[in-house]
């Protein structure tokens, strides 16, 4: 079957029938559209993707480098030198311009290609039916007509027109900004409605909040709804991270005040009778000198660096501030299930009230026995109980077995694959079972209600509900147990509790099963709700699985915990399961005073106390959403940055709520992917605390790049002023200058963004999160440094005119000065508390490179005639070279005496 699409007027799919939409594009009602049909047609009509938006165009992306207070001040003063005649300056300064809007423009690309390139890392798949079979595709395979599947928490992949739905809602704030989850249909609508109000489709880049159903797609890609937005307002895409927008307020500031000065100074000089011309270009050498323009750029690039390491590492950050708050993490609040533990389940025991069994076997294959304490197989004709629980586990489940090349994998959750193995280990085969009882209705598993019932009609029409779930949600239902016999008497609650706590003990996970056996009313199952759901029900069995920690949980919660960093597991599971993974991931120490609270407990806490109960203990189990967001906040109220995994549909008003919520990439819905700042495509606990070092790694590289830059640019501007003040011949050229500055803020600065982590940056506490940029101690570093590099410069350029050298050679040693100093101070500034000597001289190649790159640049510019001419330089002899030599080792030496001084006395700069 072919599809006809007729693309000149898209068809109001809303206004026709299901059947209609179906036959208008050729998907059949049972079968779908065939695979070669789907590929044939996604050649004609392009992947369901949204077009990457049309990049600004060059001409405004450098315009754009250009827009900034310091480069029209640079502007203007490159005119005016042209007009005085001074062409060589001029040129310096619109070389200059042009190379730092060059330089801007190619580290923001850089730094939007690696944002962009995330994009990809989290992929969005669709459930389809094709063929007649279920399988999941890659969502950008989509095509009209394809038939696909829907349930709570997917992401809609497509514009849909509803072909089924239960109990559907939608939010769909991403495409009318109502948050309100709205209620979907299936029937036609007869009028023209606009989209907020067309209720039988669901829209692509929607969400579903809740329920499930079944779509024809009538849209993708660029022709959806989404689309549309899309091509109208463009991807927003922002590289403003909170500290960026400080820093540039920052530097805003500081440009206006070094104007100030250079106003000053230009005056000054007026006043003591220099050539209003040559002051001028003072002034702007001295505004140039002083202003930190590397830094807007340094910040952006750290930033996207450690993006890509974090990346590397399997977290995929979806928000940049994310990466500065990360490192000040001082809460991590983790599930258990799947991030502490493989979530891999395998049924080991099971307990019927008339008997255990043990289960053989591991992994999902169905290898292995199913035997009582008497080591003999069991025989579900001797147990009831437990034929019914089996039975349970493979009917009141959505999950199902596939076996490839020995290779058994489960397609759905993880607790139900581990039943299907269990009943298949059994002798129950899934298909006979299901064909045997089809399933009349269900009630699908929620976090909140913690079990899944399903109802389903025998061939002899006798109607049965079959439930599954946490144990205390279910034997508060029943009233009954089940005996060998099949019979049934009063339930032992007692004797069935202990059971279930013994199994978790063992740190297995719990699951009760329970059946009402003959329905009397097989309508109202029709609508299974709790309430028709009821209580009364009879207690089969419990099913004890295994979920082992992940291999590197414990080393990350240790590496937490010697981080300054507390790690606390929120769980939906059963408080001593939780103990027991607790216990074993060295979250819960034997004799540790702090205990494990439920969420029954803790709704028994009054707000006032609920920050401090929160703040105290390490473990919470049967803790429901709803609660995981009190958490949250209360942890938050005790001034604490909580990072909060989550997984489903329900905890993403936590993950919005914490600093940094973090979803699954793997087993997450795609709510809870949207609601998080960052992502983890293993899942893993451990990849929270990698992401965690990276952060604090970026961060303590921000701070070395502005330790070595502020210094270094003050220095720039002291030289000039000292010299108008006190009346001197400029020791150092406005082009000189610039120069200098350009050439290490590149060559030497930017390479500490490339800066390795620090050993010890997980045994030192979280930084805290309104810690000011600029300390004390970062002030009076930038004092000492920039007096030492003036004094430096100053004084040799003195000693080599009061010796016989021309000006143009003791102006030459003086710039050589300058630089042969911050590229000293470069390693200096490679470690915030140690020498460089310590961390290790080549730990990070880039800085040998730019020192190589910035020493080519020295030669040349004290060499080569040519530029000689342009910067007013001239060569210098070895003697020369050893007194810049000289001083640079003196600065350092004096420089990591003061920071031996700091770090002794705990206040790094
Ligand atoms: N598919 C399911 N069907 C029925 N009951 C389930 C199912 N999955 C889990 N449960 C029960 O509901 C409880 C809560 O599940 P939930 O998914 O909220 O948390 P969890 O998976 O146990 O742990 P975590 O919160 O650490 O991921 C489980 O402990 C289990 O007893």
């Amino acid at each position: 079957m072919t599809a006809v699409i007729d693309t000149s007027a898209p068809p109001e799919y809303h206004r026709m029938t299901a059947d209609e939409v179906l036959l208008l594009l050729g998907g059949d009602p049972r079968t779908g559209l065939s695979a070669e049909d789907a590929n044939a047609l996604l050649a004609r009509t392009g992947p369901n993707s949204l077009p990457a938006a049309a990049r600004t165009g060059l001409p405004v992306r450098l315009l754009r480098q250009v827009h900034n207070p310091l480069i029209y001040v640079l502007l203007a003063a490159g005119a005016i030198t042209a007009v005085l005649g001074e062409y060589v300056d001029s040129s310096v300064i619109f070389g200059v311009v042009i190379v730092n809007a060059a330089i801007g423009l190619i580290q923001e690309s850089k730094a939007e290609a690696e944002l962009a390139g995330l994009r990809s890392m989290v992929r969005t798949d669709a459930r389809v039916i094709r063929g007649g079979q279920e399988r999941t595709v890659p969502s950008e395979t989509l095509v009209p007509g394809d038939l696909v599947k829907l349930e709570a928490g997917d992401k809609v992949p497509a514009d849909l027109r509803l072909t089924h739905a239960v109990g559907l809602r939608v939010d769909e704030s991403a495409l009318t900004g109502e948050s309100e989850p709205v209620e979907k249909h299936v029937d036609p609508l007869p009028e023209a409605l606009p989209v907020a109000d067309r209720r039988n489709m669901a829209y692509s880049g929607t969400l579903l909040t809740s329920g499930s159903g079944t779509g024809v797609v009538c849209a993708t890609g660029a022709a959806t709804q989404l689309g549309e937005i899309h091509r109208l307002i463009g991807a927003a895409h922002t590289l403003t991270t909170p500290l960026t927008a400080k820093l540039a307020g920052f530097s805003r500031l500081l440009t206006f005040g070094i104007l100030g000065l250079a106003a000053v100074t230009f005056a000054v000089g007026l006043l003591r009778g220099h050539d209003a011309v040559a002051m001028f270009t003072a002034a702007i050498a001295l505004a140039v000198g002083a202003i930190p323009e590397g830094l807007p750029a340094a910040v952006t690039v750290t930033l996207a660096i450690g993006v890509a390491r974090m990346a590397r590492r399997r977290a995929v950050i979806r928000h940049l501030p994310t990466v500065e708050t990360l490192g000040s993490t001082t809460v991590i609040c983790t599930d258990k299930t799947g991030t502490l533990t493989e979530n891999q389940m395998t049924v080991q025991a099971i307990w019927t009230p008339a008997a255990r069994y043990a289960v053989t076997g591991t992994g999902y294959a169905p290898e292995g026995t199913v035997r009582d304490d008497t080591g003999t197989v069991a025989a579900t004709d001797r147990d009831r109980a437990l034929h019914w629980t089996l039975l349970t586990g493979v009917l009141c489940n959505d999950a199902s077995l596939t076996g490839r090349d020995g290779v058994w994998s489960v397609a759905g959750d993880p607790t139900e694959g581990a039943m299907l193995t269990a009943a298949a280990k059994a002798g129950l085969d899934t298909d006979t079972v299901r064909t045997r009882w089809p399933r009349a209705a269900a009630l699908p598993f929620s976090s909140e209600r913690q079990f899944m019932a399903t109802a389903h009609r025998g061939l002899d029409s006798t109607v049965i509900v079959l439930v599954k779930g946490a144990v205390e949600r279910l034997l508060e239902r029943c009233s009954l147990q089940m005996d060998a016999d099949g019979t049934t008497r009063p339930l032992d609650h007692r004797a069935a509790a202990a059971a279930a706590a013994d199994l978790a003990a063992r740190g297995l996970r719990v699951l009760a099963t329970a059946m009402r056996p003959n329905c009397a009313e097989p309508q109202e199952i029709e609508h299974l709700d709790e309430l028709a759901l009821g209580d009364g029900l009879v207690f089969t069995g419990l099913q004890a699985m295994l979920d082992p920690p992940r291999a590197a949980a414990a080393t990350a919660v240790a590496a937490c915990r010697s981080a300054g960093i507390a790690v606390k597991m929120i769980t939906g599971d059963h408080a001593a399961t939780a103990t027991a993974i607790a216990r074993q991931v060295g979250l819960l120490e034997t004799g540790d005073a702090r205990v494990v609270l439920t969420g029954t407990e803790l709704a028994a806490v009054p707000d006032g106390e609920l920050a401090e109960v929160a703040h105290r203990n390490g473990v919470f189990a049967r803790v429901s959403p709803e609660q995981k967001l009190r958490l949250v906040a209360a942890l938050q109220e005790r001034g604490h940055v909580v990072a909060m995994t989550g997984d489903g549909v329900n905890d993403a008003p936590a993950l919005r709520q914490a600093g940094i919520g973090v979803a699954m990439g793997a087993s997450g819905t795609d709510v809870a992917k949207e609601a998080a700042d960052m992502v983890l495509t293993d899942d893993d606990f451990a990849t929270v605390e990698a992401a965690v070092e990276e952060g604090r790694g970026v961060f303590d590289n921000l701070t070395k790049f502005i330790t070595w830059t502020l210094p270094t640019n003050l220095g720039e501007g002291l030289v000039i002023l000292a010299a108008i003040m006190f009346g001197a011949a400029l020791p150092i050229l406005p082009s000189q200058i610039l120069w200098i500055n350009m050439t290490t803020a590149v060559a030497l600065g930017l390479m500490l963004a490339f800066e390795p982590k620090e050993p010890g940056i997980m045994t030192r506490p979280p930084r805290k999160p309104g810690q000011p940029l600029f300390t004390g101690a970062l002030i009076l570093r930038t004092a000492l440094v920039s007096v030492l590099l003036v004094a430096g410069a100053w004084w040799l350029f003195n000693w080599e005119l009061a010796n016989g050298a021309d000006i143009a050679q003791a102006r030459t040693a003086a710039v050589n000065v300058f630089v042969t100093v911050q590229a000293f101070y470069l390693f200096s500034c490679r470690s915030l508390t140690q020498s460089a000597w310590r961390i290790g001289m080549f730990t990070n190649p880039w800085i040998i490179v730019g020192i190589a790159v910035q020493a080519a640049g020295q030669l040349a510019i004290t060499y080569t005639p040519a530029m000689n001419a342009v910067f007013d330089t001239a060569p210098i002899g070895a003697d020369v070279w050893l007194r810049i030599l000289a001083i640079a080792a003196a600065t350092s030496l004096i420089v990591s005496v003061e920071k031996g001084l700091r770090t002794r006395a705990g206040s790094a700069a």
